[in-house]
């Protein structure tokens, strides 16, 4: 474990305007894309987290010449068929989407690579992009049959497949699109559910032909991706946090700028709306790659809602964030259909439970999700992270509204996806 931190947060609220860091799922790709196109991309808004900077150091390994200053990023690659053969294995942190995108990436290129991560890593399942893969044609070796890291990836030449989804998983698609760039022929993938659609935004910001109708992706291989400009709006995932805790802290009042509200993100917003939030949504522009628009939240009077099928996808990774929100709403609220939670950086329903239990929540766990009876008042206590980001920034928001201290093992993790969470939480902390 490293930092323990203790919240003593008692008669808080949050008054203020924040904009939160870059979305993390599109700093990942602007940095992927910039580096498979030949020439200079250069990024603004880009996430500092560690899960982005882990896939920073893969390319800087594969000869790519990036450069940080602040929030913008250049890139200067000799364009993926040109990629030095890395003497290192590369690192992919925490980074499931690094890992599994990676994966795709590496399938199609002219050279060999060994990838690994943390421990949480090398527990995630990676056959579900290693399969698909394997069907072009690559050349994947990995624990247990390429189920798990480390894996050893050498480049070749694949071939397109038409591929249905097993699983809603953005990761996945992601993965067979990047590797379809390389692929001779057709790729397509079917989606049942549709998952977060930025790999095929930035394909075609990146001059890339797509064609997306009802759930099916395609694209031809052997398109060469031209070095453009990304702006990365802001992590509605991050935002998220500070959307609950403004419904659910009383008396506060929070904006925040420049979210990203993708339509295939923004799950959070519709549930937010159907517990009846005071929320004020104000799109910048929607035309634009990564639609955005300025969020205020005001405390407000909640009611229970069931959250099922097709929107999982569009709010996967808030689901913790969201149980929290449910303690708070008069009413039952059933999360099902959310089984995925179990793979992410921990089992994230096993945690959730876990951890909203030793503050006094009325919160069960089922086979695919989680059954929460609200609303009511949470107390203190010691509660564990799991190193998962999010599972800390849940228990820290959940010091905001507990009658008694929380203390949270491990909260260094948080820097993941929004390393400047406790300064902005402090921020609107001090306008009260
Ligand atoms: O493609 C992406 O950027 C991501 C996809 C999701 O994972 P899955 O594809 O496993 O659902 C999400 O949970 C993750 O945080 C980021
Ligand atoms: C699941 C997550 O990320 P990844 O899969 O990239 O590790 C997340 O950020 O919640």
């Amino acid at each position: 474990m490293s930092s323990t931190t203790n919240l003593d947060y008692k008669n808080a609220s949050l008054k203020g305007t924040i904009t939160v860091p870059g979305d993390k799922s599109i700093s990942h790709r602007s940095v992927m894309f910039g580096s498979i196109a030949q020439g200079k991309t250069t990024v603004s808004g880009f996430l500092l987290g560690e899960d982005c900077l882990s896939t920073i150091d893969c390319f800087r390994k594969l000869g790519v010449d990036i450069h940080v200053e602040g929030t913008n990023v250049t890139i200067l690659s000799p364009g993926m068929d040109n990629w030095e053969e890395p003497k290192e294995v590369l690192y992919t942190g925490n980074s499931g989407t690094t890992t599994r995108l990676m994966l795709g990436i590496l399938s199609g290129s002219n050279i060999h690579t060994v990838m690994t991560g943390d421990a949480s890593i090398g527990k995630r399942p990676m056959r579900r992009v290693t399969d698909p893969l394997r069907l072009m044609g690559a050349k994947i070796a990995g624990r247990e049959n390429g189920q798990f890291t480390p894996l050893a990836i050498k480049g070749t030449k694949v071939k397109a497949i038409d591929y249905t989804m097993p699983v809603a998983s953005a990761q996945v698609k992601s993965a067979i699109l990047l590797a379809g760039l390389r692929a001779e022929g057709t790729t397509i993938v079917r989606e049942k559910e549709v998952s977060r659609d930025h790999t095929e935004r930035m394909l075609q910001q990146f001059g890339a032909k797509v064609e997306v109708k009802s759930g099916v992706v395609s694209f031809e291989g052997g398109q060469l991706l031209q070095a453009t400009h990304v702006n990365v709006p802001g992590d509605i995932s991050s935002a998220a946090f500070f959307l609950v805790a403004g419904a659910i802290v009383p008396e506060s009042s929070i904006v925040m700028k420049n979210v990203g509200v993708n339509p295939t993100r923004a799950g959070i917003i519709e549930v937010l709306e159907k517990m009846g939030a005071d929320l004020l949504i104000e799109v910048d522009d929607a035309n634009a790659a990564e639609p955005t628009a300025s969020l205020t939240i005001q405390t407000s009077k909640l009611k229970a809602t069931t959250i099922e099928g097709d929107i999982i996808p569009r709010l996967i990774d808030e689901i913790p964030i969201i149980a929290l929100l449910a303690t708070q709403a008069e009413g039952t609220t059933i999360i099902r259909d959310a089984e995925e939670l179990k793979v992410k950086e921990t089992d994230r329903i096993t945690a959730v439970v876990t951890e909203l239990q030793k503050l006094g929540a009325n919160i069960e766990a089922t086979e695919d999700g989680m059954i929460i009876h609200g609303s009511t008042k949470l107390h203190g206590g010691n509660l564990q992270s799991y190193g998962d980001h999010r599972i800390g920034m849940m228990s820290a928001i959940a010091a905001l509204i507990s009658s008694s201290p929380i203390e949270i093992d491990d909260t260094d993790c948080i820097a993941v996806s929004y390393p400047t969470f406790f300064d902005d939480l402090k921020k609107l902390m001090k306008n009260s």
